[in-house]
């Protein structure tokens, strides 16, 4: 579905990514980790358009992405749960779920606000909230729901349980669990590796713009040196 090969960007002269390569299956959740500063939000960025990249490729289902500007990637089944959630302040939940909505690829039985309230009950009880009065998680379900509700084939999260209680945490990561079983494939970048374990099926890590290890949840598990070395777990 998505295949990063050799991906490489830039902050104006100085070089973020070096080489990463990374690839989601159909239907599954790929984690990406790496310490602070390693390079994880420029490769979601680069993958959307939002940073342009130096090198490289990204192809979605055999398309290549790289160079198209970041709505257009958007049209094509991405769609981004960014880092700090970047929740419209002055739209009610409502109107934010509905703000971004689109069906471009006409996939059958789509996301609605009914889908997206059944999923998060506690967002149903906010509807005419502004979205800069919702709690944190409230935040999170919400740019959870509303990249959703763009009917995306892969759905990317950055950081979605960053600064949340372990509750709110736990309700995020069961939502995203129901998310998966329709058949939705998802990109995490996350620093709760233990509850990643659980859910993901593939990892890769990635360590100063490089990708340095890649495999399933037992191979991270019994990689003892890696989870060291490059997570420092
Ligand atoms: N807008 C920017 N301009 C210049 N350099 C940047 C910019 N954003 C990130 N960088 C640099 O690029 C490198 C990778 O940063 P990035 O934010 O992608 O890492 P990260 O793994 O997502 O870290 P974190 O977990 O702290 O968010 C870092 O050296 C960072 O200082």
């Amino acid at each position: 579905m998505l295949e990063v090969a050799g991906l490489q960007a830039h902050y104006g002269p100085s070089q973020a990514l070096f080489d990463i390569s990374l690839q989601v299956g159909a239907g599954q959740v790929v984690t990406l980790l790496g310490r602070n500063g390693m390079g994880k939000t420029t490769t979601i960025s680069a993958i959307m358009g939002i940073v342009k990249p130096s090198a490289g490729s990204i192809r979605l289902e055999g398309q290549e992405l790289a160079g198209m500007p970041s709505h257009r990637i958007a049209n094509l089944g991405l769609g981004l749960v960014p880092e700090g959630r970047q929740i419209f302040p002055n739209l009610t939940a409502r109107e934010n779920l509905v703000a971004t909505a689109s069906n471009h690829l006409d996939q059958p039985d789509p996301w609605t606000e009914e889908r997206v309230y059944a999923l998060f009950p506690e967002l149903a009880e906010r509807t005419s909230s502004m979205g800069n009065l919702l709690s944190g998680g409230e935040q999170q379900m919400l740019a959870i729901g509303r990249a959703l509700m763009t009917n995306p084939r892969l759905l990317i999260l950055d950081e979605a349980t960053e600064g949340l209680a372990p509750l709110v945490r736990a309700k995020i990561w069961q939502a995203l669990a129901q998310i998966r079983d329709t058949g939705l494939s998802i990109l995490v970048v996350d620093k709760n590796l233990h509850d990643l374990m659980r859910l993901a099926d593939r990892h890769v890590v990635i360590q100063r713009g490089e990708t340095v290890w890649q495999g399933t949840s037992a191979e991270l598990e019994a990689d003892v040196v890696a989870r060291e070395r490059f997570l420092g777990l």
